[in-house]
């Protein structure tokens, strides 16, 4: 385990394929569980399956949280600590509070995986004393929430060279995923050892936020999803830890189409990133530096392009200049188009529909591993925001 860029040759990733948690969008609760379109569900697992082959068929080895998870949970501290944080919910009540526990307690490690996932809904559980709360409840409303957002899990973690952040997700539909990652990077044999350096506690910092620039530098965005307390936060955790000398503070605006920074910039090359160009020239980056236990220090803010290329020591960081005109631009960034996922230097998966962007890139000398998303897409990730790389190979001994 060990990831020290954005591009070199990844090795092993963690996917979530889509399931059950995605088939209970409706229009009346597909606002605040983020996404903007109910998905057909087989349309996107399919989707999804094709992005799977496609890194495998690069050599990557890709894990499934889900099965991670049904396997996390043979670990009996794991499935306790799991089962508690779901029966902490204080909407839930003592009476129903009770029969969630029993019906929690009679599952089987798989199954269990897939309620913490799909959650539970009013007519899955038939309690003989749910009490109040239970009579009172909708019968449209769920015991347990469900976690579509967990497709994306490029945000409940993040790895730094041989070290994972499980972050801490500032949306309330996503809250509950980090209690999913942090058990299994906790309880599951082929994490242990492996230290933490972030928890769920702490300020808000989401993956899609954290760009691994170089060895030593990640750059940070602060915006919907990150906030400045939660980029001071993972600063101090990784100088301390020796990890990285420098930390850009990128803000960037405090929408929807741009909720993490990975939504308009991503690294394509060691010295290249493809970048929304309606935003390009005018993102800025606060420099954060310091000896590790010393006070942080905090350069005002400078082009991001400038920023980025002097803390990670080279000339100049390539901008792909998708040259876009505005309104493909935006139509394609809303798509997605500048989300891609590096599998080596100049080798990214990239949406299919997103053909400017595509084209571009491959203009510029970057290989384009085209998959469909339009089932995926409707939560607004790209392939990006889909995974979390765990491994790849080392950058520094180049
Ligand atoms: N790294 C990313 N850009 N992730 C996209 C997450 C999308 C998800 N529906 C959310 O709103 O949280």
């Amino acid at each position: 385990m060990y990831v020290d860029s954005e591009v070199s040759r990844l090795r092993t990733v963690m996917l979530h394929r889509p399931g059950p948690e995605l088939a209970r969008l409706t229009p009346r609760n597909n606002d605040s569980l983020l996404f903007d379109a109910i998905p057909w569900v087989g349309r996107a697992q399919e989707e999804h399956d094709a992005f799977a082959e496609a890194l495998r068929s690069h050599g990557v080895e890709v894990l499934y949280l889900g099965e991670l998870l049904a396997e996390t949970l043979s670990v009996p501290e794991a499935r306790t600590e799991l089962t508690a944080g779901v029966l902490a919910a204080r909407r839930l009540g003592d009476s129903l509070r009770a029969s969630v526990r029993d019906y929690l307690a009679d599952q089987e490690p798989g199954r269990l995986a897939e309620v913490l996932v799909a959650g539970l809904a009013h007519e899955e559980i038939k309690p003989s004393t749910g009490g109040l709360v239970y009579e009172m409840m909708h019968r449209n409303d769920f015991v347990i929430d469900p976690l579509p957002n967990l497709l994306f899990t490029r945000d409940s973690s993040v790895w730094v060279r041989d070290r994972v952040a499980v972050t801490s997700l500032a949306m309330r539909a996503r809250r509950r995923e980090t209690t999913l990652t942090q058990a299994i990077y906790r309880y599951h044999p082929r994490f242990a050892g492996t230290a933490l350096l972030f928890d769920p506690s702490l300020e808000h910092v989401e993956g899609g936020d954290v760009l691994v620039l170089a060895p030593d530098v990640l750059a940070i965005g602060v915006g919907e999803r990150t906030t400045p307390a939660g980029a001071e936060r993972l600063a101090r955790r990784v100088i301390d830890a020796g990890l990285a000398h420098t930390v850009l503070a990128v803000p960037i605006a405090q929408e929807r189409a741009t909720m993490h920074l990975d939504t308009v910039c991503t690294m394509v090359d060691v010295d290249a990133v493809v970048m929304y160009p309606n935003v390009a020239h005018n993102l800025d980056a606060w420099t954060v530096t310091a000896e590790p236990g010393a006070p942080l220090r905090v350069r005002q803010p400078r082009p991001f392009l400038e920023a980025a290329a002097e803390a990670m020591k080279i000339d100049h960081l390539r901008i792909i200049d998708t040259g876009l005109d505005p309104v493909t631009a935006e139509r394609e960034q809303w798509d997605d188009g500048n989300n891609t996922l590096a599998i080596a230097p100049r080798l990214c998966v990239a949406y299919e529909r997103n053909i400017e962007t595509n084209a571009q890139l491959e203009r510029a000398g970057i290989e384009v591993v085209r998959i469909s998303g339009s089932e995926l897409g409707s939560g607004r990730g790209g392939p990006r925001c889909m995974s979390c790389p765990i491994t790849r190979d080392p950058l520094r001994d180049r």
